[in-house]
This record gives C-alpha cells, sequence and structure tokens, in this order.
C-alpha cells in the first residue's frame, strides 16, 4: 500500500479538484495568499492551509485508495449494534461505503471541502467515519510521510501551473480492486504561470 496509494490519492485529488472549478479556485487563492504565487510549499505551510486540507480530506472521503482495510478475525464473540460477530470470523471494514453514507454525511456523492472547515473530524484512526489509513494497531504506519507528501505535492501543482483538461470531459469513473483507482487515467495540461 506504499506508493500506489500515494499516487492513486494525488490523481483522485487532481481529478476531483478539476472536475470542481470553485474549489479549485479556492485553493488557489488560499495559496497565493499563504504561500505566494508560483512558490513551492513548505512543511511548516501545511497548517496554514485549511482549505488545501480540506480538500485532501474530502478526496480520502470520496475516493479512499484502499477501499477495504487489511481484513480483521474476531478473537472472541463480539456484538456490535445488534449484529454476533462469532469467534474466528474474519472482518472486512468497507470505509469505501463509510465514506458515502447517507446517515453520517450531507450530500455524502457530492465534493464539498467545505464540510471539514471548523469541523474536527480528522483521518489519524480517531474518527471511525473517515479512516482511509485504518485505524488501531494495524493503522497503515506511512501516514505521518503520506500526509506531508501530499500536502506538498498537490499544493505545489496547484500553486505552479495553470492546469487544463486533454479532452472536453473528464471520466470520473472508477476501477475496483485491491486499491481504488480512476477507471480512465486523468489526462491534465499544465499551463505555466
Ligand atoms: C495516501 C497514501 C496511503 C494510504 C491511503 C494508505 C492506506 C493504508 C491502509 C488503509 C492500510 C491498512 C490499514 C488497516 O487495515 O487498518 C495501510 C497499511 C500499510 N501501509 Fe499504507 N497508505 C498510504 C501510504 C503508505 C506509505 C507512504 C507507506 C510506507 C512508507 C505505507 C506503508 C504501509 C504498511 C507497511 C501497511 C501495513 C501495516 C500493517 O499491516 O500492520 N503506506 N495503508
Amino acid at each position: 500500500m506504499k506508493t500506489s496509494c500515494l499516487c492513486v490519492s494525488k490523481e483522485n485529488c487532481r481529478a476531483e479538484i478539476l472536475h470542481n472549478p470553485e474549489a479549485l479556485l479556492k485553493a488557489k487563492l488560499e495559496l497565493e495568499q499563504t504561500v505566494g504565487k508560483g512558490n513551492l510549499i513548505e512543511e511548516s505551510d501545511i497548517t496554514r492551509l485549511p482549505y488545501l486540507q480540506a480538500v485532501i480530506k474530502e478526496t480520502f472521503r470520496l475516493h479512499p485508495a484502499a477501499p477495504l482495510l487489511i481484513p480483521r478475525k474476531a478473537s472472541k464473540d463480539v456484538n456490535i449494534v445488534g449484529f454476533t460477530v462469532p469467534k474466528g470470523a474474519q472482518v472486512f471494514v468497507n470505509i469505501w461505503a463509510i465514506g458515502r453514507d447517507e446517515s453520517t454525511w450531507d450530500n455524502p456523492h457530492s465534493f464539498m471541502p467545505e464540510r471539514f472547515l471548523g469541523s474536527k473530524v480528522d483521518f489519524k484512526g480517531q474518527n471511525f467515519e473517515l479512516i482511509p489509513f485504518g485505524a488501531g494497531r494495524r493503522i497503515c504506519p506511512g501516514l505521518p510521510l503520506a500526509i506531508r507528501m501530499l500536502h506538498l505535492m498537490l499544493g505545489s501543482l496547484i500553486n505552479s501551473f495553470d492546469w487544463k483538461l486533454e479532452g472536453e470531459n473528464m471520466d470520473m469513473e472508477e476501477k475496483f480492486g485491491l486499491t481504488i483507482q480512476k477507471a480512465q487515467p486523468l489526462h491534465v495540461v499544465p499551463v505555466a504561470i
């Protein structure tokens, strides 16, 4: 789950933000005001970029790189909200479905980074509605590296170029597997600013 998750997440972030020009504009403005147009982002800038953070959380909600976490096995009978999980059962946690659950998220299928502004929900394994890196003892050990790299790469790409789609339309369909990838690769052209 290493570089592939990172690449998948970066491609999904770029696809969603290009698909949502308003979000792209907001991210661009925040970067211009905080880091300065065209400048590369430093690690210390990340905490001052709440909208970019929200874009990444929202992408993880809709497109977790690994849709089913590593399987778990129940070490004893467990009762969870009225369902008995018997000892020895293999349990798959479908975080793709959790991210689109109507009882948890308003307009679950819409890309709305704003839902995370001012919210304490984070992806570090404490908020079970958003666990793109898993949770508990088997949580992804690459999380600290991955989130830094994602913010630095995505932020620098947005801040250093204007992006336009190669074709007319963008296909947002997904291809399911051990990791979820875009069914059609993203084709975009960087325009120097
Ligand atoms: C955006 C990038 C990444 C995402 C979304 C991601 C996601 C995940 C997920 C969901 C799991 C399973 C956790 C669970 O079942 O509770 C996992 C496990 C793991 N990840 Fe990542 N990962 C990413 C990047 C990385 C990187 C950069 C590294 C290493 C440098 C890494 C190393 C690992 C390892 C070794 C495991 C297995 C841990 C275990 O079984 O105890 N991951 N990752």
